[in-house]
């Protein structure tokens, strides 16, 4: 399982160092949640940090747009420095339209669904995206509790996966620790997003070695 750390607990005065332990430690995907305080009840950073950050570390960067209008963002993401871009299903009533403008501008294309959202209303567009991102929580803050009920919607997500031969990764975001990992590798998860339980830890490196042992 690919575990991706999440910067909204990290220690925004020192993102720089930060961001290179948990690369040291062999995550694989940094994780950055960008948020604007209308889709979400909360605000972060965008693609200036992206690209500030973009200087420092190899680490695939998957951005979690948690915005309003996501398409207004892309191109900007894409000048930053990201590899992965995630839409919120609820952020837009052209999905469509904005995973194939996230593909177009050669990034990878992921379609995020809240725990509300049922796995199905993502079915016409799952042949288009390279990643697939099942909240665990509802999103934005870090420190939330893991929603159990999302398990069943990996599992759905992952069968359908399967029968259709479909190709692209099950993301989990929310809630992740040494236990919830292990209910959503079973369930088929391929990538863990993980932030309080790396970042708000004495040593992040040793969280992550829990989480991929977990996951094993
Ligand atoms: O997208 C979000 C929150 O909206 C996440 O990526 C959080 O950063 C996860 O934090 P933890 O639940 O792991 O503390
Ligand atoms: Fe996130």
């Amino acid at each position: 399982m690919k575990i991706a750390p999440s910067i909204l607990s990290a220690d925004f005065a020192n993102l720089k160092d930060d961001v290179s332990v948990v690369e040291k430690a062999g995550a694989e995907y940094l994780h950055i949640d960008i948020m604007d305080g209308h889709f979400v009840d909360n605000l972060t950073f965008g693609a200036n940090v992206v690209k500030a950050l973009r200087k420092h570390s190899e680490l695939v960067f998957d951005c979690h747009m948690m915005v309003d209008e996501p398409e207004k963002y892309i191109t900007d993401l894409k000048n930053a420095g990201a590899d992965i871009v995630g839409v919120h299903l609820e952020a837009t009533p052209h999905i469509h339209r904005v995973l194939s403008q996230i593909k177009a501008s050669s990034l990878k294309a992921e379609v995020v669904l809240n725990p509300g959202t049922p796995v199905m209303a993502a079915a016409e567009i799952l042949p288009l995206v390279d990643q697939v991102l099942i909240m665990t929580v509802d999103p934005g803050f870090g420190g939330q509790a893991f929603i159990p009920e999302t398990v069943a919607k990996v599992a759905e997500l992952a069968a359908y996966k399967k029968e259709h031969g479909l190709d692209f990764e099950i993301e989990v975001d929310g809630g992740i620790n040494a236990e919830t990992i292990k209910e959503v590798a079973q369930a088929g998860a391929t990538v863990a997003v993980a932030g309080s339980y790396v970042f708000n830890a004495k040593d992040p490196a040793m969280q992550i070695a829990t989480l991929k042992e977990a996951a094993r």
